[in-house]
């Protein structure tokens, strides 16, 4: 369960805005349903809809192979092939939860010596399978940090084993590591050609790393669904994802810089990534765009909450209040400290509730406006609605702004300088 709540934004994002720009709003929400128009980005839409049995069948086929085999499976990949299934791997199974579970770690999202280094040296001890996730095939990290990889697999298990050990999930036809991944007859996945990567999530790109970790990618796929049918029933007036385009439309045009997505359940804190992706990629161009960065509280008020309460008023807060209730014999109350009795009989809970009231109205009444996104409901489904809503909402947002959020085409400019240096 998703519910908007605008009360602290009101200030800067009025009713009266709201109604001015309702036709704005109707033509960008009808230019988002046409599937014509950007045709080639919207496969998301529908996606959580549509027929896949057929694609469960060959993951949880791979997933029960690689599970078997191995107890580590490395996945490597980088941007929209990764950080939605690191998002939701963490969501789901947080710390300390993973005893005894199969191992997913993620790989090829630097270019680090050491991290992979250890890695490597790490996987020794472990039966290890790999995953390749990259939709174009081309690029530079995940295919530099695969072919390290592959080569130690090799070795490892000859040639054969070590191919029945690797799953590529790539472009159906196109692409390098598609003809690489053919030739090495390696079971491999398609990334569909009209869903974009910081789209596809719930893709094989996603849905295979849940099910190597034992995620039940069903239930993600089923809250995903739910949230299209919600915004699907009600009027673009009381669209919750329409209203957050426009409540951040507005604020950008009224000279606010960056939006911060604040999180306070640790277990959630990577979804900020996999949203700062979505937005950074598909609002940042043509010069404009909210920069759209991540806070986690409490621990960053006392790092961060100084500039926010006092510096300039460039931010705005995105609160993503979420709240997963997985652990109910667990409910720890704090502990009591004779003295200062005003914790008595205050549990975790409520404190963590007062603790997103407080800041929100102290930062609130500075000027920095906040926008509250309340979340309940299991990790799976929840998982599986907020993805929808954003994409929904951050699509929307780019007709708002004119612009096209399924390119990319500022990405390009630092890897050619890097293919030119390297090939000198
Ligand atoms: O999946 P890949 O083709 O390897 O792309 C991985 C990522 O890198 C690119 O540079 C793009 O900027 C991202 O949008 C993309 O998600």
């Amino acid at each position: 369960m998703i519910q908007l709540h605008l009360e602290k934004v009101r200030k800067w994002f009025t009713e009266e805005h709201e109604k001015r720009l309702a036709p704005l709003a109707e033509f960008a929400y009808g230019e988002l349903q046409n599937r014509d128009r950007d045709a080639f980005g919207k496969g998301w839409m529908s996606w959580p809809v549509d027929h896949h049995e057929s694609l469960y069948a060959d993951i949880d086929k791979i997933a029960s192979d690689f599970r078997a085999k191995s107890n580590v499976t490395v996945v490597i990949g980088i941007g929209g092939s990764y950080l939605g299934a690191r998002s939701v791997l963490s969501m789901v199974q947080p710390e300390f939860t993973r005893e005894g579970k199969h191992e997913v770690i993620f790989a090829g999202q630097q270019l680090s010596p050491t991290y992979h280094a250890h890695l490597l040296k790490y996987l020794d001890s472990r039966e290890v399978t790999l995953v390749v996730v990259s939709k174009s095939g081309t690029t530079l990290e995940p295919s530099a940090v695969f072919h390290t990889f592959r080569d130690y697999l090799e070795k490892r298990y000859g040639e054969a084993e070590a191919s029945a050990r690797i799953c590529a999930i790539t472009d159906a036809q196109k692409g390098s590591l598609r003809a690489y991944a053919d030739e090495k007859k390696y079971a491999t996945l398609p990334i569909p050609d009209d869903i974009g990567g910081r789209y596809s999530v719930l893709s094989a790109v996603g849905l295979l790393p849940m099910a190597l970790a034992g995620v039940d990618y069903r239930k993600v796929m089923q809250g995903a669904a739910n949230m299209r049918d919600q915004l699907a029933k009600v009027a673009i007036t009381a669209n919750p994802a329409v209203q957050y385009a426009l409540a951040r439309h507005v604020l950008y045009q009224q000279g606010f810089v960056a939006e911060a997505l604040v999180t306070y359940e640790p277990r959630v804190a990577d979804f900020a990534g996999w949203w700062q992706q979505l937005f950074g990629e598909s609002q940042g161009k043509d010069g404009i765009g909210l920069y759209p960065t991540m806070l986690q509280y409490t621990t960053d008020l006392h790092s961060m909450g100084q500039y926010v309460q006092d510096s300039r008023k460039v931010l705005v807060e995105t609160v993503l209040d979420a709240f997963i209730d997985d652990a109910p014999e667990l409910k720890v109350p704090v502990g009591l400290d004779e003295k200062n009795r005003y914790l008595e009989n205050v549990s975790f809970h409520k404190l963590q509730e007062v603790a997103v009231e407080s800041v929100m109205i102290a930062h609130s009444e500075a000027g920095v406006p906040n926008i509250r996104i309340e979340a309940r409901g299991d990790a799976e489904s929840l998982y599986g609605e907020l993805v929808y809503f954003f994409e929904v909402a951050c699509a929307f947002g780019g007709y708002l702004l004119g612009i096209n959020a399924f390119d990319q085409p500022g990405v390009e400019a630092y890897k050619s300088e890097m293919r030119a240096r390297l090939q000198k």
